[in-house]
């Protein structure tokens, strides 16, 4: 059986917002995106992540890049490199866009999925990384969301993934390897870690244009910092995703959105 992720659902799981909150209530969160050409990875997940009512960011930034993404986004925080006990003290994390597969890169994440108990997004490169690494998968747990497109998907689970398969390889997947894991594409496909299906009916193919997923991989990553269940965070996350879509769509082609335009979206929902 799968369930549907709709309106209904949506106003289901919502978490009212804690009108007493201070900014630690709404989660404080990091996001390690981005490297040497991909930086604006790091940014879009990182304001998509403010904008989904995160009450602290930080991202990891070099130094030469610093002062352009304070004069994108200044709310964001900054550490300038990989430092572990810090990074392990985060409510939630999200991690891979646009990071690389360079060795010091692949050694991070290694000690990030060892080490971190809290709730993860692994996306892009580090799923990139954990499909060719030896024993990586072995570290995945249930609080990490995983959300591959399919061609993520196909080097994750070592064979080709298309419609007519995604979801029976998925399932094989999290029953050897417990974790949420998402499938990106038109109707998204959200398995849990005990195997229960979902699949979202909102979103089109303006989704289509580059960074839409690491919009996404900072919604998530907010909802897991505010404590939401990993399989919730995804099921809404997603929801929401194609939601910005479908209201890009109220003023401008298709083919003009672009992921900032989805981030300008959530000021719309109450998340
Ligand atoms: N502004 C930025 O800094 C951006 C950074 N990005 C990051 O850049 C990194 C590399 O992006 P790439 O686009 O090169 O890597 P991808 O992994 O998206 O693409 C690599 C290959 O995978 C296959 N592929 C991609 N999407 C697919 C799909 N939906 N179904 C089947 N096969 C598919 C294609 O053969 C493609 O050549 C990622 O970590 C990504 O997060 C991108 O999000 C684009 C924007
Ligand atoms: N034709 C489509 N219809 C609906 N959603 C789509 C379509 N194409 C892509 N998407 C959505 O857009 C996002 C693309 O993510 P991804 O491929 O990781 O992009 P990027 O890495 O460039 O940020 C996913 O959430 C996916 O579900
Ligand atoms: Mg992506």
């Amino acid at each position: 059986m799968v369930h549907l992720i709709d309106d209904f659902y949506f106003q289901q799981h919502i978490h009212p917002r804690n009108e007493i909150g201070n900014k630690y209530s709404f989660g404080n969160i990091i996001i390690i995106a981005g490297s040497t050409g991909k930086w604006g990875a790091s940014l879009l997940a990182s304001k998509a992540a403010l904008r989904a009512g995160s009450g602290l960011v930080t991202a990891i930034v070099s130094e030469d890049y610093e002062e352009s993404f304070l004069s994108f986004c200044p709310e964001v925080m900054h550490l300038r490199e990989w430092n572990l006990s810090k990074i392990l003290s985060y409510d939630a994390i999200g991690i891979g866009p646009g990071i690389g597969l360079d060795d010091a890169t692949k050694h991070h994440l290694k000690e990030l999925m060892r080490k971190y108990e809290g709730p993860m997004v692994l996306d892009a490169d580090a799923l990139n990384i954990i499909s060719t690494t030896e024993n990586l998968k072995g570290f995945l747990k249930p609080q990490h969301v995983l959300t591959p497109h399919y061609g993520e998907a196909s080097r994750l689970f070592g064979k080709k993934v298309s419609d007519s398969n995604a979801v029976q390889l998925g399932l094989e997947f999290v029953q050897k390897y417990p974790c949420t894991l998402i499938l990106k594409g038109p109707n998204s496909k959200i398995i849990s870690s005990e195997g229960i299906v979902y699949q979202n009916t909102s979103g089109n193919d303006a989704l289509a244009t580059a960074g839409s997923g690491d919009v996404l991989t900072g919604i998530i990553t907010s909802f897991l910092g505010k404590k939401y269940d990993p399989i919730q965070a995804a099921s809404l996350s997603v929801f929401v995703h194609g939601k910005l879509a479908e209201i890009c769509l109220e003023e401008q082609s298709k083919s003009s959105v672009i992921a900032s335009d989805l981030i300008e979206k959530l000021k719309g929902f109450e998340l």
